[in-house]
């Protein structure tokens, strides 16, 4: 009972530091709606400061604490200003790897100075011992709690009472707004910044006597701050000193009670981190949530000739290095092959995850138990271990499929971090006795002795020519149908979801791709010497990886190679050493100064730059051989190799059958019975009926507010009716998914288009239109296949005018021309119904009378049935059959327009408001 009390109390003390880190996080994430993943290496900095000054320049104690908490506020500032500031217009992707960039150089000039070693700090608050409730606990920690205590009141009458704590919620819930009533949301987010840091800095200085001072143990506070905060919700004070106490006491009391399992006091912060990220998340974000830019992607072409040279000359270069040479060679394929992961998941898919080297550590795991404990040759193991680790990656995904963006950065890495402390630390789990982790021996492939000690050359060539193979799978996919619909997932979900688009589906895959390369690289790594060794898959790790993927363009297949020489231990660091004796100990810093430089400069990375050259290149080859050889020379020229141009693939427009309008299946009918949506107290829709039989267009209208949107929303399965039925023919989809419904023919627009900003027009098309079969997320692994535009969709490519615009980026494209493509890529899932919100806002008279026209022909032509919400009360009694009239959730009216026009419910509640003339017959 006393070692529980005594437990609770030391746990209080951890708890309180992991408080008033988690508010430096907030203020930060509050300040400039920035997760800081360089809180705990900005603190660590200010720790370094203060024991320097006192220890090596005899500075007294409170002084130096002065300059340490002063240093962490300039880091933080100058972070804002060198990198979070110019980074502002770009995506959240590019923010977040602008602090992992400050994280990267911070600790870099840390270990470089410092090592990795940990300096015992004296204590400086009263380390007495004291009695509570019969338990006897260091005075030190009833001090740090109530420290945390007071900096949590002075933190909550800051931003609650004063001017500056209220310019501050007003710059986090609406930047403009705040902007317009005066508040300079720069000067805020610096301000922020700066005392985040400070209390990064401070929090540093009182924990350093407790954990000692190193580079990384600070680091390691972040995700239990980060799960404090969480529980906070990024903005509470109070509640989260409470979560930060909580975790503080449940992992103590764990480290005493729970210590058979190795890490399962490490692991609490992550389970409260999933639980709450799962438990608060969405399958689809919300309508109006942000769209940003994306990071540029290639096209995956690859150019054979090339492709074939490079590797020959990487061959004969590995034959003929000496094995140090060769090692480093490893050592940047195997690093491309990491990167190679994280393209596919991040890159393509969208998702930030940062569980890349946990993932390859699991690679290594089963392929090493496989070798040492079955004996299995190293084929086998190897085939083992990226086949074991696809169903971990997928456990990794699960939270994508509820969360994304930094919430997802932040779980990937706790459960990486989890499965590093749980298994790759457990000695009994990760090493063979009288070895230093399993042992496995030496490999052979097929015969041949390519073992990485006694032939590093070989391995290496092992190494090349996997690493290859694993791109030009990865180009197969950025080429398919499947590579398609990720990036559809990445730039919308929920239009990709309106689509027919399993969203779930398109992330699982490709967290599953993206493991097994992982865990490829994991094997290569692990089996090179005769034990592997899970030092090599520190998860932390995974940071710098993505770092790297972002230098090299997180979207092009040829940017790993070049960032992966920017690491320690490869290529580049020993041509550095050649260059400049000693230059290779400045690698990673060197690293984090080119990323913070490539962010601010290029978003895009080297990859485009060199995807852009090497167009170019093509280019003048062409014009100089003549035409006759365009077609030609166009698979073939190009500088490195699997250079992507930043054309996009030719596209395929062949008309696959005649161009009469071919439509899937018999149109079938819609009907709606009873549907009511409620939002918290709002009803939106009140029992709602209505019929949409095949070939009619059928009006839906209301005043501003009426719940039309909703309709839609709740027909198409965005919003979860309360009650009432959906029916499509004979089949009842109420309770099926979105992308279910839009496959059995229910299609819809949105009123804000919501189209695919960074594709083509024709890539905006293809993935409506596309339908793959079961087997397709396999074959477009080694055969992608292109597919000419199904003849309905060439025609509807001819109706909305859209054939000279196929080519261009959606970006490009006029309002009027971006409202006729949203229809379009509409129809084209080609449907039985189709639900239309608002689709001639803002168009002139002349263009809403076009449309008018091709929805008519939609329904005559076509045999679609429609559903037209739109304001333009003209185009609706021109083009409907029938209309249904909504007012406060409820239809107060149905019949034909002229009914419609004489009700006088209708009157009153709606065309009240209109001049007479534009009601009159
Ligand atoms: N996510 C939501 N949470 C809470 N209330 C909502 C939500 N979405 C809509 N509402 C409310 O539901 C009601 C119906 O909104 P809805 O957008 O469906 O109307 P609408 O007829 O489409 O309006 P408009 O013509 O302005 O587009 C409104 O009172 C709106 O404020």
């Amino acid at each position: 009972m006393d070692d529980i009390l005594r437990f609770a109390l030391l746990g209080l003390g951890l708890g309180a530091l992991y408080a008033l880190t988690a508010h430096g996080i907030v203020l930060v994430y509050r300040g400039s709606g920035v997760l800081n993943f360089a809180h705990g290496a900005i603190g660590m900095a200010g720790a370094y400061v203060q024991w320097e000054l006192a220890v090596n320049h005899g500075v007294p104690y409170w002084p130096a604490v002065a300059c340490g908490v002063l240093g962490s506020t300039v880091l933080g500032v100058l972070t804002h200003l060198l990198v979070i500031r110019p980074l502002r217009r770009a995506s959240s992707l590019a923010r977040l790897v602008g602090t992992l960039a400050v994280f990267i150089v911070l600790t870099a000039v840390a270990v470089k100075r410092y090592g990795d070693s940990v300096q015992l700090v004296p204590a400086k608050l009263p380390s007495g011992l004291v009695e509570i409730a019969g338990a006897t606990v260091s005075e030190d920690r009833i001090w740090l709690l109530g420290i945390a205590v007071v900096v949590t009141a002075a933190l909550h009458a800051l931003y609650k009472r004063t001017l500056f704590g209220l310019g501050t919620t007003a710059v986090a819930e609406n930047q403009g707004a705040a902007a317009s009533l005066g508040w300079s949301a720069d000067l805020i987010a610096a301000a922020n910044w700066g005392l985040g840091s400070a209390l990064a800095g401070l929090t540093g200085i009182l924990i350093v006597p407790v954990i000692g001072l190193s580079v990384t143990g600070l680091t390691t506070l972040l995700l239990s701050a980060l799960a404090a905060a969480l529980v906070g919700r990024f903005s509470s004070f109070p509640v989260t000193l409470a979560g930060g106490l909580v975790i503080g006491v449940v992992q103590s009391e764990l480290t005493r009670f729970g210590s058979d399992v190795t890490g399962l006091a490490a692991s609490v912060p992550f389970l409260v981190i999933a639980l709450m990220l799962v438990a608060r998340g969405r399958a689809l974000p919300l309508r109006g949530t942000f769209l940003e830019r994306l990071p540029a992607l290639g096209t995956g072409r690859v150019r054979p000739v090339p492709l074939a040279l490079a590797v020959a000359t990487g061959l004969l270069l590995i034959a003929l290095s000496s094995p140090l040479w060769a090692d480093a060679i490893t050592n940047t394929l195997v690093l491309s092959l990491i990167i190679l992961s994280i393209i596919v998941v991040t890159g393509y898919a969208g998702q930030v995850s940062l569980a890349a080297y946990a993932l390859a550590g699991t690679g290594a795991f089963i392929a090493g138990h496989a070798a040492a404990d079955w004996g299995w040759p190293f084929e086998l193991a190897l085939l083992a271990g990226v086949l074991g680790t696809v169903p971990i990656g997928l456990l990794f995904a699960l939270p994508a499929v509820r969360t994304r963006g930094v919430n997802l950065a932040i779980i990937t890495l706790g459960l990486g971090t989890t499965l590093e402390t749980m298994v790759f630390q457990n000695t009994d789990l990760s090493t063979t006795p009288g070895s230093d982790g399993i042992a496995v021996g030496k490999q052979t492939l097929f015969g041949i002795d390519i073992s990485g000690v006694d032939h590093p050359q070989r391995y290496a060539a092992v190494v090349l020519v996997m690493l290859v193979a694993a791109t030009l799978v990865v180009a197969n996919v950025r080429r398919s149908r499947t590579g398609r619909r990720l990036i559809a997932v990445r730039a919308n979900e929920r239009a990709a979801a309106a689509l027919g688009i399993d969203v779930r589906a398109a992330k699982l895959y490709a967290f599953g791709l993206s493991a097994a390369i992982a865990a490829l690289a994991g094997v290569l790594t692990g089996f090179r010497s005769t034990s592997v060794v899970f030092a090599d898959f520190a998860s932390f790790e995974s940071i710098t990886a993505l770092g790297l993927a972002v230098i090299g363009g997180v979207g092009f297949l040829v940017g790993p190679l070049f960032a992966a020489t920017f690491a320690a231990g490869t290529v580049g660091a020993r041509f550095g050493d050649l260059v400049l004796p000693g230059l290779s100990e400045w690698m990673p810093l060197i690293g984090g100064i080119i990323l913070v430089l490539t962010l601010v400069g290029n978003q895009d990375g080297i990859g485009r730059e060199l995807g852009k050259q090497a167009a170019g290149a093509e280019r003048r080859l062409l014009s100089k051989r003549g035409p006759k050889h365009a077609g030609a020379a166009q698979d073939t020229a190009a500088g490195a190799g699997m250079a992507e141009g930043d054309e996009s693939a030719a596209p395929d427009v062949r008309p696959a059958a005649p161009s009469r309008a071919t439509h899937r299946a018999p149109g079938l009918p819609l009907r709606v019975r009873d549907l009511t949506v409620r939002y918290g107290g709002v009803v939106a829709v009140d029992g709602l009926s209505f019929d949409i039989e095949p070939g009619r267009v059928v009006g839906l209208i209301g005043p501003n507010g009426a719940g039309k949107t909703s309709a839609i929303d709740a027909v198409t399965g965005f919003t979860r009716a309360a009650s009432g039925s959906v029916r499509l023919g004979d089949r009842d989809v109420t309770r099926l998914p979105v992308h279910r419904r839009a496959g059995s023919g229910l299609s819809r627009s949105f009123q804000s288009l919501e189209l695919f900003e960074d594709m083509s027009v024709l890539d905006n098309l293809y993935a409506a239109c596309d339908r793959p079969g079961p087997w397709t997320y396999l074959m477009d692994l080694v055969r992608p296949g292109s597919r000419p535009l199904p003849a309905h969709v060439l025609v509807a490519v001819r109706e909305f005018g859209l054939e000279s615009a196929l080519d261009r980026p959606v970006g490009d494209l006029s309002y009027g021309e971006r409202r006729l493509l949203a229809i379009a890529r509409a129809v084209a899932t080609s449907p039985s119904v189709l639900l239309l919100d608002e689709p001639a806002a803002g168009l002139s008279d002349d263009e809403s009378r076009e449309l008018a026209h091709l929805v008519r022909r939609l329904a005559e032509d076509w045999g679609m049935g429609v559903l037209l919400v739109e304001h333009d009360v003209d185009m609706v009694m021109s083009v409907c059959d029938e209309v249904v009239v909504l007012d406060f959730g409820r239809r107060i009216c149905v019949g034909t327009p002229e009914e419609v026009r004489g009700d006088p419910a209708v009157r009153a509640a709606y065309l009240g408001d209109l001049a007479p003339e534009e009601v009159a017959p």
